[in-house]
């Protein structure tokens, strides 16, 4: 596993574990069959309902707590300082641990404007040891420029949706600027579409692999930390198998052709839901 450095020093894997739409069961089994594949971070949320099973299969698996990588994320109703710490107790109660890898805001609900006062909770909690690296996810350049003038700490990780088709150039490219992390959700495509492009099955023959593992590795090269989501066993190796083959810069080029500016989740600018 290769890891990046945060900008508070911590260590983050550059692969791990996407959980979202996994219920809690299959949640804790796919993180199970992860962590024993190799994976050193999961990637969950409030919002998943699912905190309690990789809190199981973290406590499981054998390997020691300071190996392993815990992002959750505070959800929409949550925001506020008070409401923010509420929540990261409800989340450590549910996941069964005693500190957090990685703590992010999950939208900024710019219609709420509580962003900046959640963020200082989360800046609390991670003066108080609770929480290693604090971040964010769905942060736009206006909102991070907001975020960033009254902020004390800078986020650790911006986690976007990023993939082939939208590969957010300017966004990474601020990332780069101020010393964030840009973390790729929805990596995949969502398993859709995406990976039935005749450019990828040129390139996966090229290499001898899969197309979901060209695209990886392109997220790779880009810089970034990726999670892809599986619950199934042999995907879930294939999804690591990704550090011993290189894509060269033809290959980059032709994966850049898939850029359609097509976002497959909701626009953070006017992503306001609550509930
Ligand atoms: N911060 C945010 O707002 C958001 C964060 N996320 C995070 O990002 C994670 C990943 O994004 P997600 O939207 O789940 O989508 P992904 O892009 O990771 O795609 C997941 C889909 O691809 C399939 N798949 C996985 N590996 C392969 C493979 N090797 N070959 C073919 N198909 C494959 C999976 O199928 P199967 O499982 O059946 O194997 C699943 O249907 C989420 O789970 C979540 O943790 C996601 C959305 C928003
Ligand atoms: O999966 C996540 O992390 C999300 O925030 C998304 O599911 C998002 O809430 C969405 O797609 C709502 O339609």
């Amino acid at each position: 596993m290769d890891f990046v450095t945060l900008n508070n020093g911590v260590r983050m894997p550059r692969i791990g574990l996407g959980v979202w739409r996994v219920p809690d069961d299959e949640a804790a089994a796919a993180a199970a069959t992860a962590i024993e594949a190799g994976y050193r971070s999961v990637d969950t949320a409030k919002l998943y309902r699912n905190e309690r099973g990789v809190g199981r299969a973290v406590r499981a698996s054998g390997v020691p707590r300071e190996e392993l990588f815990v992002t959750t994320k505070l959800w929409n109703d949550e925001h506020g300082y008070d409401a923010a710490l509420r929540a990261f107790d409800a989340s450590m109660d549910r996941l069964g641990l005693d500190y957090l890898d990685l703590y992010l805001i999950h939208w900024p609900v710019p219609a709420r404007d509580r962003y900046v006062e959640t963020w200082r909770a989360l800046e609390r909690l991670c003066a108080e040891g609770r929480v290693r690296a604090v971040g964010v996810s769905n942060f736009t350049v206006e909102t991070l420029d907001r975020l960033l003038g009254e902020a004390g700490i800078v986020p650790a990780v911006n986690q976007i949706e990023l993939h082939p088709m939208l590969p957010q150039a300017e966004l990474r490219g601020y990332h780069a600027e101020h010393g964030i992390v840009t973390e790729a959700w929805s990596p995949l495509g969502q398993g859709r579409g995406l990976l039935e492009e005749p450019v990828l099955a040129e390139l996966a023959a090229k290499h001898g692999r899969s197309p979901a593992q060209v695209v990886l590795r392109w997220h790779l090269q880009l810089g970034g930390v990726v999670i892809p989501k599986s619950v199934t066993p042999s995907r879930i190796a294939e999804n690591i198998d990704v550090f011993d083959f290189v894509l060269d810069p033809g290959d980059m080029a032709a994966i850049a052709v898939l850029d359609s500016g097509t976002r497959l989740g909701p626009d953070p600018a006017t992503f306001n839901r609550a509930d």
